[in-house]
């Protein structure tokens, strides 16, 4: 499989993400864990990430990428997760939804919507595919609303419109949290919220709500992705729970590359 060493070919590069993202963090560790001598973890940002996916896939070039699940990526490309066998990446990560100190007193029906939302993989999967293939993320977010109206009623149903009241929702511009906080922030508008949408680094999204400057995110990884904000801001927020289930981080090569494990990396 071409010349010289997978490292080289990949030359000595793990394509990542922006740099507050926890598999940014994890994948420092695994590169230390698997002791990935030269390797560099290159920090650019998710949309960055994907199009040097695009690239290299086209051309059948070796590449290795930090990815997680759920995300467009797998129903677009042939890719595979490394096999983690030191447990860097952690197991199965859940995505849950935090809402600033307070907001159950000041918006009670955003509340309790953001407490009832909880949906699967394949939903965010469709927004995340319509937003790929070119639709603008308040659109596509839009659309997928107006086509489920039977799952928004599980988190509206009995909750009291409102009229106008202002709500900020913050997230990081990855593309898994893009679409469900577009998704959740057009559900709050049906019922009534102005609602903003704020997009920040890992750091400053969870500030936000720790600090009440933001009312809630629903782009929580846990339990070992965002566990470092988790652990800082415990007491300064209310965590409503799991929104989604199943998700997961790793480092994902394509297909064509003949390598199973991180530990191959350094072959
Ligand atoms: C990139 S995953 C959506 C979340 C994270 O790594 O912080």
């Amino acid at each position: 499989s071409g010349d010289g060493s997978i490292a080289s070919q990949l030359n000595y590069t793990i394509t990542g993400i922006d740099a507050g993202a926890g598999i940014m963090a994890a994948t420092e560790e695994a590169i230390e864990a698997y002791g990935l001598e030269g390797y560099n973890l290159q920090t650019s940002s998710s949309a960055a990430m994907t199009a040097a996916l695009a690239a290299a896939y086209e051309k059948e070039e070796p590449i290795v990428v930090t990815g997680w699940t759920p995300h467009w990526k797998f129903a677009k490309y042939d890719l595979k997760y490394l096999e983690d066998p030191k447990g860097v990446f952690g197991a199965a990560e859940s995505i849950h939804t935090i809402a600033r100190v307070g907001l159950e007193t000041d918006h009670p029906s955003a509340y309790q919507v953001l407490d009832n939302f909880y949906w699967e993989q394949a939903d965010m999967g469709e927004i995340m595919i319509a937003i790929n293939e070119g639709a603008d993320p308040a659109d596509a977010a839009a659309e997928w609303v107006a086509n489920n109206q039977d799952k928004v009623a599980q988190w509206t149903d009995g909750v009291a419109e409102v009229n106008g009241d202002k709500l900020t929702l913050v997230f990081v511009a990855w593309d898994s949290e893009i679409a469900s906080t577009h998704m959740i922030g057009q559900v709050l508008e049906d019922i009534g919220y102005d609602v903003e949408l704020l997009s920040l680094e890992a750091a400053g999204m969870w500030t936000a709500v720790a600090t009440g400057s933001a009312d809630a995110l629903v782009a929580a990884w846990l339990p070992g992705t965002h566990a470092v904000y988790y652990e800082d801001y415990k007491e300064d927020f209310v965590d409503l729970g799991v929104n989604l289930e199943g998700a997961g981080i790793g480092l994902v090569v394509p297909a064509y590359m003949d390598i199973t494990s991180i530990e191959d990396l350094n072959n």
